[in-house]
């Protein structure tokens, strides 16, 4: 395993025999950001009568440039009565256009003379008349499984009187962190050591990603103790993760436990930062728990997420937005050379009319946490590459779904 393993064969060990998680039945009002177990059909038609788009006066059409008596008053939420032949009806924006009328003239286009109005001779039929099932219509699906229930859904939903979704279950994950010099933030802070900034981090990503944190605990540099642990993560969650101890040095011990307890599909990616990231399987009662060892430097914890929690939670939602990173092009604002590891540069965007600048962090260590601060994209520059100023690269865009 001492070759560097591509970032596609990673991915391709990591979803490897990874399906949907069970759905669960969910009220819709606690339902935002979760991903849809199965497709929801449409049991009414949106919107439910044909109602006018204006404050106004509904007629019909042939009755157009006359003057008509207004023979009705329609607010929304009103029942409307048959329009009188050759009369006319006050209505409001969303009041339901009565039968015999298929226009409504707005009203700042109406004269009006006591008791009745002329309307436009030129109003076209339909004007200003929002169809029944316009938006929706009775028994066309509305939303698809996989979908992630945002804003808009939520609303969609709603329109339907729906009360109650079937989702899939949140991914559980164990977060646990290595390191004998890691301490939490609240604690002092003694020689050596240094505040904990993975975990909040790792944290925030996943709970984007739809994923559950269940476990967090902290991992001494200690042989049994991580198999230990290991051994009750895998027990409680979907996924667990490690952070740091999985190089090469003595004090690395996550690699070996998983070794001993399950199996390791890959370790060593070709990428900057993140290389010595590891995959794996954990035992659990029932089927396997996977396993993500994210290397402590907290940049590549971050680039790591990126590019494998998120899909893995897409895979285990069925949530097809999750799969991948959305791809665009853009012009760099710096130079840079890459060796045999794919980097993936941090970097802000300037979206203008001339197109999509990169600008590149300065210092791309990947310690240096402030790099992640800010950045809308990672940019991807294929090894063995050589990029001026100028020059298009594709980013992975960090500010979507
Ligand atoms: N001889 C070699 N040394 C290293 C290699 C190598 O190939 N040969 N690879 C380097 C690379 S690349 C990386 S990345 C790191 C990753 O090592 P580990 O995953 O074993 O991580 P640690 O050694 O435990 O920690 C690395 C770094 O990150 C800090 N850290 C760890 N956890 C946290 C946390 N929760 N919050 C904030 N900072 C954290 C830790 O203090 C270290 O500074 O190995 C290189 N070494
Ligand atoms: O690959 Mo390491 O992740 O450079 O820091």
């Amino acid at each position: 395993m001492s070759t560097l393993e591509p970032v596609e064969a990673a991915l391709a060990a990591l979803l490897e025999d990874v399906g949907p998680l069970d759905g669960e039945p969910l009220a819709t009002e606690r339902a935002d950001g979760r991903v849809l177990a199965e497709d929801v059909m449409a049991r009414l038609n949106v919107p439910p009568f044909d109602n006018s788009a204006m404050d106004g006066y509904a007629l019909h059409h042939a009755d157009a440039g006359r003057w008509l008596p207004v023979s009705q008053r329609i607010a929304a939420g009103a029942p409307a009565a048959p329009l009188a032949p050759g009369s006319c009806a006050r209505i409001f924006t969303g009041g339901e256009l009565p039968a015999g009328a298929d226009c409504v003239a707005m009203q700042e286009r109406v004269e009006v003379d006591g008791e009745r109005v002329r309307t436009p001779p030129d109003l076209p039929a339909g004007d200003n008349r929002r169809r029944r099932g316009r938006d929706v219509a009775a028994g066309q699906r509305l939303l698809a499984a996989g979908t992630r229930l945002d804003a808009a859904a939520l609303g969609h939903l709603a329109g339907q009187g729906i009360t109650r979704v079937t989702v899939r279950r949140r991914p559980r994950v164990a977060l646990l962190s290595t390191g004998d010099e890691i301490v939490e933030p609240g604690q002092p802070l003694g020689p050596g050591q240094i505040y904990n900034s993975n975990r909040p981090m790792l944290r925030s990503l996943l709970n984007r990603f739809g994923a559950e944190v269940v476990l967090v605990e902290a991992v001494p540099d200690e042989a049994e103790a991580t198999r230990r642990l290991l051994r009750e993560a895998a027990a409680a969650a979907d996924v667990v993760i490690t952070t740091g101890g999985v190089s090469v040095g003595e004090e690395d011990h996550v690699r070996h436990a998983v070794e001993a307890l399950g199996r390791l599909d890959l370790w060593r990616l070709a990428i900057r930062p993140g290389k010595p990231l590891a995959l794996g399987r954990l035992p659990r009662a029932e089927g396997e728990a996977r396993f993500i060892g994210l290397p402590g430097n907290p940049v590549s914890g971050f680039v790591g997420a990126w590019l494998f929690l998120r899909p893995l939670m897409g895979a285990l939602l069925g949530c097809p937005a999750l799969a991948s990173l959305p791809r665009l092009r853009a012009r760099a604002d710096f130079a840079t050379t890459t060796g045999p590891r794919r980097h993936y540069m941090r970097v802000s965007l300037d979206i203008g009319a001339d197109g999509i600048v990169a600008r590149a962090f300065a210092d791309q260590n990947s310690g240096v946490l402030s790099s992640c601060v800010g950045a809308d994209a990672l940019a991807d520059i294929p090894p063995s590459s050589r990029v001026a100023p100028g020059d298009a690269v594709d980013c992975l865009w960090l500010r979507g779904d």
